[in-house]
């Protein structure tokens, strides 16, 4: 059995001190391998965006160990750590610079990691997250939601990083425009072979987008679940059975 390319380990991540301490995460733990697509699901508060901000290092873990590839993520992260994994977040609009082209946004990531040959990587993301070079000069006021998120993306991905961490990526969007969002992220998953951690209340989105996927609740995983499990509601936890039932995005298939 070959190491988890991406492994969490009884992560703990609190909020505060004394008595008005938030545990927001509690004792997580889950490995992921190389190019799998992993979904992290539970109500509003239960520490979902939280592992996430703990990966990239926004958010300071109190307890437990994160790996990348064997390497401890401690408290700093040097460039090329930095590199390897790059987040999407719910709000194109609030995650893109106002009064930044894109351009500017995508020679600004790469500025970052000093990567040269800004112009042909510019040009090709651009084509591969289906904007293409018109999309290139433009503010994100002048873009639909879609194409916003679309930059996001192109944002994230311009530096090469091995590990997508995406926070509710489609779920600010129209749903015609969150299907193409979706196929637009599966595709660059095979073509790059990329390592997702996906993170969305809606099931559906999470039994299509990931292979394996992680019930949260009050901070701690409370179920582990292939997404056939999910597709035929193989749930253990009453937990898991009620969010199943709540969310209204869920088609059964079949
Ligand atoms: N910076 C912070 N300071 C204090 N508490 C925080 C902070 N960030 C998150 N929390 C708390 O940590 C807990 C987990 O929040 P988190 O955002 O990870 O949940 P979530 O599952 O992603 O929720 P949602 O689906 O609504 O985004 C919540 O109780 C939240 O209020």
């Amino acid at each position: 059995m070959s190491l988890p390319f991406l492994e969490v380990a009884a992560l703990e991540v609190s909020f505060g001190a004394g008595a008005q301490a938030v545990r927001a995460v509690r004792g997580v733990s889950f490995a992921v391998q190389r190019g799998e697509s992993f979904g992290l699901v539970g109500e509003s508060g239960s520490g979902k965006s939280t592992i996430l901000r703990a990966l990239v290092g926004l958010n300071p873990a109190s307890g437990g160990s994160m790996r990348v590839d064997g390497v401890e993520l401690g408290m700093t992260r040097d460039k090329a750590l930095r590199r390897r994994m790059q987040m999407v977040f719910q709000d194109p609009y609030g995650s893109l610079h106002p009064r930044q082209t894109v351009d500017s946004q995508l020679s600004e990531a790469l500025r970052i990691q000093s990567l040269a040959d800004g112009e042909r990587r510019i040009r090709t993301i651009l084509d591969q997250v289906g904007l293409g070079p018109r999309f290139r000069f433009r503010y994100p006021h002048q873009l639909s939601g879609g194409q916003r998120q679309r930059v996001a993306i192109a944002r994230a991905l311009i530096v090469e990083p091995e590990i997508l961490l995406l926070d509710e990526p489609t779920s600010a969007l129209d749903v015609s425009v969150q299907a193409e969002v979706l196929n637009l992220l599966m595709a660059l998953r095979q073509e790059r072979n990329l390592t997702y951690i996906f993170v969305s209340h809606d099931l559906s989105v999470i039994a299509t987008m990931c292979g394996r996927l992680a019930v949260m609740q009050s901070g701690a995983i409370v179920e582990e679940l292939s997404a056939s499990q999910l597709r035929d509601r193989h749930t253990t936890t009453d937990y898991a059975r009620t969010l199943l039932a709540a969310s209204e995005g869920y088609r059964p298939q079949g």
